[in-house]
């Protein structure tokens, strides 16, 4: 990468306007000092900003900026590049009309990453169904960025998801299915191809060379096919050829008893047959720390843990700190390597 890139401020997408996306943002900008937090810019509504730090009141002044002013401008406001749609302020009340901003978000994002404007993304969470309910095709920001990454780059993308925390990294091989689907689709190439993208990414942009850990699916991992033959089917030939190539695993796992300290300190990240086999751990060691980066992408995205919290939303008790720090890791990967790989 080069030193220009690395000073290229990174993207914040404003994410669900109903949620606390919004003074999330608010609060980290104001916290930027002492959290020493790199510069970036909003993308989404200034309109929405000013109506919730009003409503909040809180004191930051708001500028409507390009991306090549972020930096110089971030010391004095919060920097914010104006999408074309307009978001309401209605918090807790999520509407189908913002759909289209909170998606143009995303999407500019990651053009201005392409554009060589941003040095990777930071998203505010979004509720998944109101944007299903507008038409919006993907489970999450994760299989909606790997589709957005094909089509900039012409080459497939496989997105995967990662739970960054303190003491644990937890990735899920399944992602966002019910856990009958989960379970069906579960592969041997699927858990390849993710331990492959795992490995690669820690060693790439956060230069660890990783010891990988792979959770069974069944009560005590199967107890040898006597609960369940996923582990005897499934896992342990994704594990044999895995080590066939070099990388470092073991497993399968009980999940109940691999992620207590001891357990934690053999391995460097998890790898968990289903979404809330890695989430839960990952949230309940560390709900206010840890970062959703997506890995196997040609770019950086990072994400704080939390969803929408409407249940909060514009009442000023939302907390900025797993934002604080989808920022500061977002800017710690960008800067391990460059910030398109290709
Ligand atoms: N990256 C993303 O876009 C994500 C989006 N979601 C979406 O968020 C929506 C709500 O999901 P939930 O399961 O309710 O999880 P949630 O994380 O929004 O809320 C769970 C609980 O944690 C509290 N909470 C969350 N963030 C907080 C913060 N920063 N400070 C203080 N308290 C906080 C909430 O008030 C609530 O009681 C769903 O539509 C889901 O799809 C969920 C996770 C990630
Ligand atoms: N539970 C994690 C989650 O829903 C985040 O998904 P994504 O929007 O980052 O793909």
């Amino acid at each position: 990468m080069t030193s220009n890139q690395n000073r290229l401020p990174l993207a914040i997408s404003i994410g669900e306007p109903a949620g606390i996306g919004p003074e999330i943002i608010l609060a980290a900008w104001k916290r930027r000092a002492e959290a020493e937090l790199p510069p970036f810019y909003v993308l989404g509504d200034i309109a929405l900003l000013r109506s919730r730090a009003n409503a909040l009141q809180m004191d930051v002044p708001i500028l409507d900026t390009e991306p090549e002013d972020a930096a110089r401008l971030f010391d004095i406001a919060l920097p914010v590049y104006p999408l074309g749609n307009k978001l309401d302020d209605r918090p807790g009340t999520p509407a189908l009309m913002n759909a289209a901003g909170v998606i143009e978000a995303i999407e500019r994002g990651v053009d201005h990453i392409f554009a060589g404007r941003a040095a990777g993304l930071v998203t505010c969470p979004i509720a998944k169904k109101p944007l299903y309910d507008a038409g919006f095709q993907y489970p999450g920001h994760t299989e909606f960025l790997g589709h957005l990454a094909q089509l900039r780059t012409g080459r497939a993308a496989t997105p995967v998801m990662m739970l960054a925390g303190p003491e644990l990294r937890a990735v899920p091989v399944t992602v966002h299915l019910s856990l009958k689907d989960a379970i069906a689709s579960l592969t041997p190439e699927l858990i390849v191809s993710t331990a492959r993208i795992v490995d690669a990414d820690l060693r790439k942009r956060f230069a660890i060379a990783p010891r990988l850990a792979i959770s069974g699916l069944n009560p005590h991992a199967g107890e040898d096919g006597s609960m369940g033959r996923e582990e005897i089917d499934v896992i342990i030939p994704a594990i044999e050829a895995l080590r066939a190539e070099g990388i470092h695993v073991h497993g399968p796992l009980p999940a109940d008893t691999m992620f207590h300290a001891r357990a934690r300190a053999t391995y460097d990240a998890a790898l968990c047959m289903y979404h809330d086999q890695a989430l839960i751990p990952a949230k309940t060691l560390a709900f206010d720390s840890t970062v959703n980066v997506t890995l196997g992408l040609p770019f950086v995205r990072t994400s704080p843990d939390h969803g929408t919290a409407f249940d909060i939303a514009g009442k000023g008790i939302a907390r900025p700190d797993s934002l604080i720090a989808a920022i500061r890791l977002a800017r710690e990967l960008a800067d391990n390597s460059a910030a398109i790989v290709l």
